[in-house]
């Protein structure tokens, strides 16, 4: 069976350009890409009019929250993959917080079976460090790897041992397997929800610090030059975690990392009131500094990529209250109109790099053989109307929880369609 995508804008870097292509796909595999003035006959073939619309690399998504097995009120593996595809994610890697934890080979299997089953994106799963994510023992490392876990996070929590984690680093690096990182000193935290910032301060309530993070980013890139390991940092949310990912990537430390849409876009001082439990999670929005950083940060490529932290919980539980409720937002369907309005349609970004944080450069860092469009690589692609605009609208969200705290903004830019392997996998 084969697919032509005619007259789609394919982004051209050595351009810096859009450029008018037909794509042939084959077998789920990219087989040609040809002027759109060629001649092609597409007799027998299935065809998509990409006319007008962006071509790009499906979107690589390295942090999500599936909540499957477990937590299926707030996601399951289907409508997060729903989701991802709605959003124009053709990968993601999904976190181990679950119920079981994924600590098991069993757990790992059960969801690559049950996302292979449901034939819509590619779900990469990471394992736990710890068991049960408690700090205090490791998980089978190699069992996990043999499984098909792809790296190992005790994501939801930080790792509170320096030794536990320096053990994980040197088993890690034994297996050729990364280890992904989120950053929090729990003694100096507790409690708190909101970053220490102009918001805590008008509210009187206390504050999270930045060096919360900062400090395990700073213990654990010493940790990797100790062990060699590839660390990959977490939502990396403050100025002085930055400052240390940058020192340590000078002197030649294997760390990568990662921001999230909403560090990039919001601070503390967007946070509307004590009433609304969407603006909380973890990390907490930071100052407009720690913004400004992060975000030169990813321009300078000391942070490698984009991920959406995607944390879907029910409206029941946001309900609960500022102090009460689950930390996290959901991030999948909003996260590229939101990037495009506000950094590549005020001029501030091209598209190109944009593109390329979201597709080539998770590729790069994870050894993953997608994130670009060429002859022979899987037909993984995103179509997006990039003159669209609409507001975001949850009651239209795939994902079966609506915590955003982004609901009226009107955006520009959204997914129209989505190609797994060739086959269309989403369609407005
Ligand atoms: N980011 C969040 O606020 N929440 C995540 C956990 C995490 O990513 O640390 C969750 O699992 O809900
Ligand atoms: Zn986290
Ligand atoms: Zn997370």
């Amino acid at each position: 069976m084969s697919l032509w995508i005619l007259n789609g804008k394919v982004w051209n870097e050595s351009m810096a350009s859009l450029e008018s292509k037909h794509i042939k796909v084959e077998n789920g595999v990219i087989a040609a890409i040809v002027d759109n003035n060629e001649q092609v006959s597409t007799e027998g073939s299935e065809v998509i009019d990409a006319a007008g619309k962006l071509v790009s690399p499906g979107f690589i998504d390295m942090h999500v929250h599936l909540r499957d097995p477990g937590f299926t009120h707030k996601e399951d593996i289907v409508t997060g993959s729903q989701a991802a595809a709605k959003g124009g994610f053709t990968t993601i890697a999904c976190m181990p917080n679950t119920r079981p934890v994924t600590d098991t080979p069993e757990t790992v299997k059960y969801i690559i079976e049950k996302s292979e089953e449901a034939k819509l994106v590619k779900v990469l799963p990471y394992a736990a460090i710890t068991k049960n994510e408690l700090g205090r023992e490791l998980t089978d490392f190699a069992a996990l790897k043999e499984a098909g876990a792809i790296g190992f996070t005790d994501d939801g929590v930080g790792v509170q041992n320096a030794q536990m984690m320096k053990n994980a680093m040197a088993l890690a690096h034994s297996l050729d397997m990364p280890v992904i990182a989120h950053c929090e000193d729990d003694s100096l935290v507790e409690g708190a929800w909101a970053s220490e910032g102009e918001f805590s301060r008008k509210h009187g309530i206390k504050g999270i610090p930045n060096e919360s993070e900062a400090i395990h980013v700073g213990r654990d890139v010493l940790l990797a030059e100790a062990t060699g390991v590839h660390y990959h940092v977490c939502h990396v949310s403050t100025e002085q975690s930055v400052r240390l990912i940058r020192l340590a990537k000078q002197v030649g430390v294997n760390v990568t990392a990662e921001v999230c849409p909403h560090h990039l876009i919001l601070s503390d001082e967007d946070i509307p009131g004590l009433d609304d439990a969407n603006w909380k999670m973890n990390p907490p929005l930071r100052t407009p500094r720690d913004v400004q950083a992060v975000l030169e940060a990813l321009e300078d490529g000391t942070i490698d990529m984009i991920v959406t932290d995607h944390a879907p919980h029910s409206s029941e539980e946001k309900a609960k209250g500022v102090d009460l409720a689950p930390f996290g937002i959901v991030g999948l369907e909003t996260a590229f109109p939101l990037l495009y309005t506000k950094f590549v349609a005020t001029g501030r970004w091209s598209l190109g790099f944009l593109l390329k944080r979201m597709t080539e450069d998770p590729a790069r860092v994870f050894r993953l053989n997608q994130g670009s469009i060429a002859v022979g690589k899987p037909a993984d692609l995103t179509v997006v109307d990039l003159e669209s605009t609409r507001k975001v609208d949850p009651s239209t969200f795939l994902s079966k929880s609506t915590n955003t705290p982004f609901t009226g903004w009107e955006l520009q830019g959204w997914p129209c369609a989505t190609i797994v392997d060739g086959n269309v996998v989403w369609t407005e």
